[in-house]
């Protein structure tokens, strides 16, 4: 009886678990059919998108195809070449203006590289972009689009493999460039955290990732994922990274894992160049005019591109075989575009009057002009006065904010030092007024010189040369320091309208020999700059009579002038 009743009990279980596995099998089977049936709609839905497409946005038409086709950039590209195209490719930072063809560039290299026979990019190398200001730190790590996450298994969507507690790496753009290059738009954005996870990517050419999850004792681990937990996921690619940043606002340990190469601002010419080639591209005739004038209002490669591509769409709509300077002029006032600064040198000889040289932002040159008066106090308790000027600096490193004096006070102060120094100026018997009325950041340090003449020809009523533009450091005892970003000076000089730009002696390369329509004068000593720049006696004398002034200085100039060159 107990047997039976054991033998009943068996039967119902088994019967019980049979229904249950049958339903479930039955549930199953319907779900997949929902499912099919749903993905089968949107497969259809996703096929009917993609037969549907537009032309080709002009400004892709107009992208850049070969480095003949970026204009204005020969030598950065030159650069860059060398840096990508070797046999042992090196991380790069390209410095640069917005819209002057950084990105144009970055994208052709890697397909440069590839032609070459020594080249360790294969064919199939890849060109990643990512852009820095999208790339947000992530604390928990779920989502890292730069370096990769670990999807863990409490996240939902975790699937079969999360279903076993099993941590999933998912690769990021690192590895997705490995044996390619990845280029990082705007790289200077890139967080703090993100920086430093990049850096040790840079170093160990392969990517670790980490989850508490993983249990390299779990019998359910598939062997690529302890592989990949235990030996990291390959990352060996060449950094491209692109910022229109100063190099120092860029985290010193990356710049100091790079070569750093500046793309340049574009000048008038090289715009209409620019302009001219879009026009082509679309096609549609385009009248010189109208070149003329976008290349006043267009900044950059990428304004010039849209002036033209807008100026195209009018021109299109009224049925017109080409783009008439009326279109640009439309587009100019109600895009309200503005024309763009055209910085000149002075235009006359000036006491107290220089023309200095600046950089601004990503290796931008301008020129700056530096006024300074002195007026006798015979009181003998003159004062200086320095104006047009941030009186205190605020620089930020990566995790600390300094605030200094300004370096362009500074730099006043060691001139007037100097000028006691070298040509026993009492500086007391003067009230000295220096001031910088351009508006523009002023790099103290690299002004000294054109401060000191602008000091010296203000004592002495002596006009400065205004076709010579200059810039240097000087030390304390009249020596020209050397200073930074001496090309981009130079072109600015020569844009200006200046005939002579002097320099410091250890600035000078080889290749300033061949720059055309301008002289650049390498000097090491202060006193060279003020015979280089300040008028000759002959000069001042028509300076006089053209001016109807009494230079009370010119017959102490002989005497005043040092001899020494
Ligand atoms: N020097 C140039 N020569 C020819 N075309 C240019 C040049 N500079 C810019 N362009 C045009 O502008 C577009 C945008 O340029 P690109 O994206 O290369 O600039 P970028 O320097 O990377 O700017 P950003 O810093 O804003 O990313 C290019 O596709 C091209 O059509």
């Amino acid at each position: 009886m107990k047997t039976n009743i054991l033998i009943l009990l068996e039967i119902s279980i088994t019967t019980i678990i049979g229904l249950y596995i049958l339903n479930s099998f039955k549930n199953n089977q319907y779900n997949k059919g929902f499912v099919q049936k749903n993905y089968t709609k949107e497969l259809e839905n996703l096929n009917k998108l993609k037969s549907i497409s537009l032309t080709i946005p002009l400004t892709e038409k107009s992208r850049p195809n070969d480095f003949s086709e970026i204009i204005g950039q020969e030598q950065p590209i030159k650069a860059l070449k060398a840096a990508i195209c070797g046999s042992n490719p090196q991380n790069v930072i390209i410095y640069g203006p917005p819209g002057v063809g950084k990105t144009a560039a970055a994208r052709l290299v890697l397909e440069y590289a590839k032609t070459k026979i020594y080249s360790p990019f294969k064919k199939d190398a890849k060109f990643i972009e990512i852009d820095a200001t999208t790339v947000r730190f992530d604390e928990r790590g779920i989502a890292d689009p730069l370096i990769g996450s670990v999807h863990d298994p409490i996240y939902q969507g975790a699937g079969a493999l999360g279903v076993s507690g099993i941590p999933q790496p998912k690769p990021g753009a690192v590895t997705k460039a490995h044996g390619g290059i990845l280029f990082i738009d705007e790289i200077g954005e890139l967080h703090p955290t993100e920086m430093n996870k990049l850096l040790k990517v840079l170093e160990d050419r392969r990517v670790f990732l980490d989850s508490a999850y993983y249990n390299s004792e779990d019998t359910n681990l598939p062997e690529y994922i302890k592989e990949i937990f235990e030996n990291g996921l390959p990352a060996d690619f060449r950094l491209i990274g692109a910022t229109t940043k100063s190099p120092e606002e860029i985290c010193p340990a990356l710049r100091s894992r790079c070569v750093e190469i500046f793309f340049k601002g574009l000048c008038p010419e090289e715009i209409e160049i620019v302009a001219s080639n879009c026009a082509n591209k679309i096609p549609i005739k385009i009248e010189e005019k109208a070149l003329k004038l976008i290349s006043k209002y267009a900044e950059n490669g990428r304004e010039a591109v849209n002036l033209v591509q807008l100026s195209a769409g009018i021109a299109i709509n009224e049925e017109r075989d080409g783009i008439k300077v009326n279109h640009v002029e439309w587009i100019i006032e109600n895009g309200q575009y503005t024309q763009r600064p055209e910085k000149k040198v002075l235009e006359k000889p000036e006491i107290g009057c220089v023309n200095g040289l600046a950089v601004y932002g990503a290796n931008m040159g301008i020129v700056m002009e530096i006024e300074a008066t002195a007026i006798k106090n015979n009181t003998g308790e003159g004062e200086v006065k320095v104006t047009g000027i941030i009186e205190k600096e605020e620089i930020t490193t990566s995790n600390k904010k300094l605030i200094k004096s300004s370096t362009a006070k500074c730099s006043v102060e060691n001139v007037i030092t100097v000028l006691s120094n070298i040509f026993h100026i009492n500086i007391k018997n003067y009230n000295i007024h220096v001031n910088f009325p351009s508006g523009i950041p002023v790099d103290g340090p690299s002004a000294g010189v054109s401060i000191a003449t602008a000091i010296y020809s203000a004592i002495k009523g002596i006009p400065v040369n205004n076709k010579v533009a200059m810039t240097g450091e000087v030390s304390l005892n009249g020596k020209v320091k050397p200073i930074g970003g001496i090309t981009a000076k130079i072109a600015a000089a020569k844009k200006a309208g200046a005939d002579i730009v002097i320099i410091p002696k250890e600035n000078w390369q080889e290749n300033f020999k061949f720059i055309r329509g301008i002289e650049i004068i390498p000097v090491d000593n202060l006193q060279k700059i003020i015979k280089i720049a300040l008028l000759s006696d002959k000069e001042c004398r028509n300076y006089e009579q053209d001016n109807k002034v009494i230079l009370s200085a010119i017959a102490l100039k002989d005497s005043n002038i040092p001899q020494e060159v």
